[in-house]
């Protein structure tokens, strides 16, 4: 793993404490403290874009990977959209989205679902896709995803992860970008759940173990 890609927050001093920012209410009794906070996640995004724009040559097809990706994917795609027009720099962006499911409460069920028809992506070939995904763990998923893409002959395929999990279970798959290198743990909030809750929170947290054995 190369350190310089991402920052890394695995210590155990990046954890705040939840009384120093703002959680929802019907979530404070379910997250142990927070990893990354919205604010961070905001600017680390804003250097991302500009990495990638500098390493685009021509047109990107930005695919979502859904549920989990969906909102680092609109903040990234604001932020590509900014470099646009203040660096002066032109990627003209069309925007894709593809539904993979692997996990089944924190657990990975070690089968991975792929929603994808040859009639969606039969305009992918030849073109520069950025597959956008929100947590690499085992990286089971992503090699799964990018076995299933090389049918549909694209130019060249490059893959940003908000996060990448430092875990023994990993397969060794690293991502072209990657925000944060975080610790084994199950992580919620910013678009990442625990069975559909915790989307709608906006930094990214540590789950509660006594939540987990509630509703796990
Ligand atoms: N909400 C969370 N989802 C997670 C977490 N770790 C993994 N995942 C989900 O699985 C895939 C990737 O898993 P992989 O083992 O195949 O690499 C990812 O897209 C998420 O949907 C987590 O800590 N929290
Ligand atoms: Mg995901």
């Amino acid at each position: 793993m190369d350190p310089s890609k991402w920052i890394d927050v695995t210590s155990e001093s990046f954890k705040y404490s939840l009384d120093h920012f703002v959680i929802p209410s019907h979530y404070q009794k379910d997250v142990s403290s927070i990893l990354i906070p919205h604010g961070i996640i905001m600017d680390r995004i804003e250097k991302l874009a500009k990495l990638i724009v500098e390493d685009s040559k021509g047109p990107l097809v930005i695919c979502c990977v859904l549920k989990g990706g969906h909102q680092f994917f609109a903040d990234l795609v604001n932020e590509i959209k900014k470099c646009n027009t203040v660096l002066g720099q032109s990627v003209p962006l069309s925007l894709e989205f593809i539904k993979v499911r692997s996990y089944h409460n924190d657990v990975s069920t070690g089968t991975v679902s792929i929603s994808l028809t040859d009639e969606e992506c039969q305009d992918w070939k030849n073109k520069n896709l950025l597959i956008v995904e929100d947590i690499i763990d085992t990286g089971n998923t992503m090699v799964k995803l990018l076995h299933k893409l090389q049918e549909f002959q694209p130019a060249s395929v490059r893959v940003a992860s908000l996060l990448l999990k430092k875990t023994p279970k990993s397969n060794g798959y690293v991502p072209n970008y990657v925000g944060f290198a975080i610790p084994d743990e199950f992580v919620v909030g910013y678009a990442l759940d625990y069975n559909e809750y915790f989307r709608d929170l906006d930094h990214i947290c540590i789950i509660s173990v006594s939540y987990i054995l509630d509703f796990g």
